[in-house]
């Protein structure tokens, strides 16, 4: 994998980590590898098998944060797990109802703008979330600047938050991210016996290593070296599923 030259490569996490851990995982470009477009994932047995072993040993000390929706992650198959979706607006317990704030009429007013913009260009994507909305161009990079000066645009005049990703802008509501997120569930419930260890790959991954850092934890970035708040880093998913398999026993 080529390495950017101004970031060195951080080391790779010690097993020891995972001991008394509050594991906090990412969902896209961390447990599966990135697709070419967000319905092209699937949680496969082998995944779910692991996640839910690491559950238990943590005693539940187990949560996926992702940017998707809790609703997209329960379709995938993640129900058994402590959910926070949509960038940390959405939180769920297993069995549980989701916790989340209204979809406001102003995501509606950005998705029919981002349909406007993506007709007649093959390609681009809108992904309606339940309480936010996107717009992928991995299958159309030529329009990338124009989506996102579109998002930009967009996000100013709806006073919505700005969620750069890969190949992908989104717009949701403020108040929230994945640092809040970490907070909260340090907060309360099973999460708040262990020390934080935030697994991710993407930008709106930083504020979890930074919330985990602030809380005397860890980060591990996965992927390719970049300013950040982690302090380890492991080259991709299956790295990822190698080191998470590595502290379980078999
Ligand atoms: O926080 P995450 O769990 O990493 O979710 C971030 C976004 O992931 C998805 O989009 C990304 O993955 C797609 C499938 O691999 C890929 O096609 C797309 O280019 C990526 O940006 C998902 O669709 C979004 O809703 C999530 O916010």
């Amino acid at each position: 994998m080529a390495h950017s030259p101004s970031f060195p490569q951080l080391p790779p996490p010690p097993q020891a980590l995972l001991n008394g851990a509050s594991l906090f995982l990412d969902f896209d470009g961390t447990l599966t590898p990135i697709a070419d477009t967000p319905d092209g994932v699937t949680v496969d047995r082998d995944l779910l098998d692991l996640l839910i072993r690491l559950r238990d040993q943590l005693d539940g000390r187990l949560a996926i944060v992702s940017g998707r929706s809790v609703a997209t992650l329960r379709d995938l198959g993640l129900s058994a797990f402590l959910l926070a979706g949509t960038h940390g607006l959405e939180f769920a317990r297993p069995g549980c109802p989701v916790e989340a704030p209204e979809r406001p009429a102003s995501i509606d007013r950005a998705e029919a703008a981002f349909h406007a913009f993506a007709d007649g260009k093959p390609g681009l994507l809108v992904e309606r979330k339940s309480i936010s909305v996107g717009l992928h161009f991995r299958g159309a990079p030529q329009w990338g600047e124009e989506a996102g000066d579109l998002a930009a645009d967009l996000a100013a005049r709806h006073a919505l938050q700005l969620q750069p990703g890969k190949m992908l802008f989104e717009l949701r509501p403020g108040g929230a991210d994945k640092g809040s997120a970490v907070h909260a569930l340090m907060s309360r419930g099973p999460m708040q016996d262990g020390t934080p260890l935030f697994i991710g790959d993407d930008v709106t991954d930083e504020e979890g290593f930074a919330a985990a850092a602030d809380l005397g934890g860890n980060g591990i970035l996965v992927g390719t070296p970049r300013e950040t708040r982690a302090g380890f880093s492991l080259e991709q998913v299956a790295a990822v599923r190698h080191y998470l398999r590595q502290g379980v026993p078999a």
